[in-house]
């Protein structure tokens, strides 16, 4: 003080007091402003900078902007920690974890733990089922937790026929459940996590000037998808027909491996051809014509769906994109009317920097014509999908067909594009190839 006094006394007398306090608490107290207002701004950057961007090992997640509403009835700390650690605890204590062959049943207790209470921060994304949390189980593992929406509409049932379908299923393009919960009313799924994003968001997100999706890593996930499909529809008994193939149900890992995820609407077929169901569950601009006006529902929806994902691939575009000109809207007609006036060479993403050999661009075409056949028993199976994608000689082979075999040809949509339409009766694959 004294020091303090004898500095400013001569020199700014007038500054000894700045209205009415010391000019040294006056300085304690803007330096003490100062530094929470720059600790607001970095945090805030922060948080937009985390936003706008996923950081992930194999470069940013891009984002594909949904609006998440979190509504979670139990284990949001933030509110009143006390009382839903009790709802916690009481839940739990009257649980009897059930032995379940293929996977765990959680307790609510272990699910609220790993998602650090379901935490708005462990959000990783929202669908027409529910929110699905990330979230770390004690042994370390990375888990999706989807917190069913189970008093809405069907769910309940819902989480039934898929715990049913999809449990036992392990394939290394399949989404793996490893458990669920059941307790009281809350119902929810856990999913090994898959760490980097979803089709969608690469295909559609701001990725810049040039995708990250190369042509050959775009084929790669398609051959993915189909192994996948493929697997469910031939390799099950009963068979299972996913009923919404789409990008954001397409997950991808660091390697680009695909993995097809949601089977919330899966039905299982039993032996009867098709299965007519009295709502029609896909997504739009996805869903077979047939499927759309009759319900009857098989794996040949599935094997459409496919084919507008593989247009998807190949173009970047949406099924459904109503800010391109009328005549580019439905993708199906824009791709149908390119390739038939054979300008399928620009049907390529333009954000694809190499452009594929013409020899593997007209194979994906054919075969995504040869998935949208309006009559589904032309259509491929997924297996043939898979050979056909992975085959070399794939369609040229069929170039030296005879004559014969060429009036078998029957696709309007191959034969109008002046492809040459496969004659060959592809084999199905051998199931170890599946794995
Ligand atoms: N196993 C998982 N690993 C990592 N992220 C996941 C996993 N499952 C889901 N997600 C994320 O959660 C989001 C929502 O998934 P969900 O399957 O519930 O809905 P959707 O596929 O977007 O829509 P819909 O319910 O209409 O099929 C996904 O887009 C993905 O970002």
């Amino acid at each position: 003080m004294a020091a303090w006094r004898s500095w400013s006394g001569g020199v700014l007398p007038e500054l000894s007091h700045i209205a009415g306090l010391k000019v040294y608490v006056a300085v304690v107290i803007i330096v003490v402003i100062l530094i929470v207002v720059a600790t607001v701004v970095v945090c805030v950057g922060r948080r937009r900078r985390t936003k706008k961007r996923v950081k992930h090992s194999s470069g940013a997640i891009p984002l594909v902007t949904k609006e998440i509403v979190v509504e979670v009835k139990i284990g949001e700390p933030e509110e009143d920690p006390k009382k839903k650690e009790v709802d916690v605890e009481e839940s739990t204590a009257s649980v009897e974890s059930p032995n379940i062959g293929w996977g765990r049943w959680y307790t609510l207790k272990e699910l609220h733990h790993a998602t650090h209470g379901f935490a708005q921060l462990n959000v990783i994304g929202e669908g027409g089922y529910g929110i699905v949390f990330k979230g770390l189980l004690l042994d370390g593992s990375l888990v999706a937790v989807k917190n069913l929406l189970n008093n809405k509409g069907q769910a309940e049932k819902e989480f039934k026929v898929e715990v049913e379908a999809i449990g036992k299923v392990r394939h290394k393009n399949l989404v793996g459940l490893v458990g669920y919960c059941a307790e009281g009313a809350q119902r929810m799924l856990v999913y090994e996590y898959v760490d980097n994003g979803t089709l969608e968001q690469w295909l559609h997100g701001d990725v810049g000037p040039v995708s990250p999706l190369t042509w050959d890593i775009r084929m790669k996930i398609a051959v993915g998808t189909a192994k996948g499909l493929a697997y469910l529809h031939e390799g099950l008994e009963p068979k299972v027909v996913h009923r919404d193939v789409k990008s954001s149900n397409i997950l991808l890992d660091k390697n680009w491996n695909a993995k097809v995820s949601d089977f919330g609407l899966a039905k299982l077929l039993g032996s009867e051809k098709s299965y007519v169901t009295t709502r029609v569950m896909g997504t739009f601009g996805y869903v077979s014509p047939e499927y759309a006006s009759t319900g009857m529902l098989n794996e040949g929806s599935d094997v459409y769906s496919f084919g507008i994902l593989l247009m998807e691939l190949i173009t970047g575009r949406s099924p459904i994109d109503y800010s391109r000109p009328p005549g580019e809207m439905n993708l199906v007609d824009w791709f149908k009317g390119m390739v038939a006036s054979r300008r399928g060479d620009e049907l390529v993403d333009p954000l694809i920097n190499i452009q594929p050999s013409p020899r593997s661009l007209k194979r994906a075409l054919l075969v995504c014509l040869r998935c949208i056949d309006l009559d589904v028993s032309k259509r491929p199976k997924m297996s043939q999908i898979v050979h056909m994608l992975e085959a070399d000689d794939f369609p040229f082979r069929s170039e030296l067909r005879t004559n014969r075999e060429k009036d078998h040809v029957d696709s309007k949509a191959a034969a109008s594009s002046k492809i040459p339409y496969p004659t060959r009766h592809v084999e199905p694959l051998d199931k170890s190839s599946w794995r």
